[in-house]
C-alpha cells in the first residue's frame, strides 16, 4: 500500500473536493466531472471499511413528514445495500400515531418522552406502525428493487418487552402499555439479511409477563437493542435536529463527538425526545456497537454523508471518556476517524 493510500481503519481525505494546484481543466464541465469522480474516490476507503457491515438505521417519524426526504432516504438505503453494506431500518411514527389518535378522537399525551398508551391507543399504535408507516417505507424501497421486507417485533419472537414507567421530576408515572425491550431474538432479521434483503422493523413487543399482550416501545430504544443483538457496526438515528445540543436550544452547542462516559453524565440534563435518543446511543455503545450517531433527517442524503465522508455529520457517540467536542469550536479538532 502506498504512503498516500488510506488504510481501511483510518481513512484519510476530507469531504471537500480539493483540486490540486497543478491540475488544469479546459472547461468548467471538465472540472465538475473531476469533482464528481473525486467524491466517488473519497468514498472508497469507507466502502472497504464497511463492506458487509450491519448498519441499523432508525428513521424517526419527524424525519418522515416530507415525501421528498423520504425518497432521498430510500435512495440512501438502496445505495448502502447495493454498495455491499447490510442496512436494517427500525422506524418510528410518533407524529403519524398522534395524527390518527386525533382523527379517532382518542386522547394522547407524552410523559417523560413516552406516550401514555391505553389498550385503545395500543390498537392504533400497532395499526399505524405496522399497517401504515412500515408499509409505506417498504413500498418506497421496493420501487427501487424488490429487497425490502417488513417485520414487527411480534414476528418470530423478535422483541420481548417488560412494562416500564416514565420518570417525571423524579417521580415514577404509569404510562400504560409501554415497555422496554427485555429480550431480542434477531434470528428473523438475520434471516432476511442473509437472503440479501432489507429488513424494515416496527417497534411493537410482546409482553414477557403476558404473551397475549403487546407493548408500545419507543423506536430509538428498540433500534438500539436490535443493533446490540445483531452486533451492528453502527447505529444511526435520524431525527429533526442537527444532532445533540449540550445546552439546548443554544444552537452553538452542537456536539460533534462525545464519549459514553460524559454522555451518561449529560443525560439527566436532557429533555423530551432527546432523552430516549441519547439513551439509545449510550446503550448501543455500552452493548458493543462501536459507534452511534444522531443525524439530521431533514437534510437530504445525510445518511450517505455520515457513512461515506470523513467528517461525517451530526453527533457521534463512541465508547469511553472522550470529552464533548463542539462544532465551530476553535479547540475542536477536525474529525479524522469514524
Ligand atoms: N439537547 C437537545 N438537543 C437536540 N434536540 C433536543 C434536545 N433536547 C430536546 N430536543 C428536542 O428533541 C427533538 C427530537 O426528538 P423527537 O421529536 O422525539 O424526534 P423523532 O421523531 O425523530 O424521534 C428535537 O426536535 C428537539 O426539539
Ligand atoms: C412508548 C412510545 O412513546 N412509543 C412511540 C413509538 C413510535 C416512536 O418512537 O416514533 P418516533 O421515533 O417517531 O418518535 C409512540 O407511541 O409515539
Amino acid at each position: 500500500m502506498s504512503q498516500n493510500q488510506p488504510s481501511p481503519s483510518e481513512p484519510a481525505g476530507t469531504s471537500e473536493v480539493e483540486v490540486p494546484e497543478d491540475f488544469y481543466f479546459d472547461t468548467e464541465r471538465d472540472l465538475f466531472a473531476y469533482q464528481k469522480a473525486e467524491v466517488l474516490i473519497q468514498a472508497l476507503p469507507w466502502l472497504e471499511r464497511f463492506e458487509g457491515a450491519v448498519v441499523v438505521v432508525k428513521f424517526g417519524g419527524n424525519a418522515m413528514v416530507d415525501s421528498e426526504l423520504e425518497q432521498a432516504f430510500a435512495d440512501d438505503i438502496t445505495f448502502l445495500r447495493r454498495a455491499g453494506l447490510r442496512p436494517v431500518i427500525v422506524h418510528g411514527g410518533g407524529p403519524q400515531i398522534s395524527e390518527m389518535l386525533g382523527r379517532l378522537g382518542i386522547a394522547s399525551e407524552f410523559r417523560g418522552g413516552l406516550r401514555v398508551t391505553t389498550p385503545e391507543a395500543m390498537d392504533v399504535v400497532r395499526m399505524v406502525l405496522t399497517g401504515q408507516v412500515q408499509r409505506r417505507l417498504v413500498t418506497m424501497l421496493n420501487a427501487r428493487g424488490p429487497l425490502a421486507i417488513g417485520l414487527s417485533g411480534e414476528d418470530a419472537g423478535l422483541f420481548r418487552g417488560k412494562r416500564r414507567t416514565a420518570v417525571v421530576d423524579g417521580e415514577e408515572i404509569d404510562v400504560g402499555q409501554v415497555g422496554d425491550v427485555s429480550l431480542v431474538d434477531p434470528a428473523a432479521v438475520a434471516d432476511v439479511l442473509a437472503a440479501g434483503r432489507i429488513p424494515v422493523v416496527s417497534t411493537i413487543a410482546v409482553d414477557e409477563d403476558d404473551p397475549t399482550q403487546i407493548l408500545n416501545i419507543n423506536a430509538d430504544t428498540a433500534a438500539s437493542a436490535l443493533a446490540v443483538a445483531l452486533g451492528a457496526s453502527k447505529l444511526v438515528v435520524l431525527t429533526d435536529v442537527e444532532g445533540l445540543y449540550a445546552a439546548w436550544p443554544d444552537r452553538s452547542s452542537l456536539v460533534r463527538r462525545i464519549g459514553s462516559e460524559p454522555l451518561a453524565a449529560l443525560l439527566p440534563t436532557l429533555s423530551s425526545g432527546m432523552v430516549p435518543k441519547m439513551e439509545a446511543c449510550l446503550r448501543a455503545v455500552q452493548g458493543g456497537v462501536p459507534q452511534a450517531h444522531v443525524i439530521d433527517g431533514r437534510a437530504a442524503h445525510a445518511l450517505l454523508l455520515e457513512i461515506f465522508t470523513t467528517d461525517g455529520v451530526g453527533t457521534m457517540v463512541l465508547p469511553g471518556d472522550r470529552a464533548p467536542e463542539f462544532e465551530e469550536s476553535a479547540a475542536a479538532p477536525r474529525r479524522t476517524e469514524k
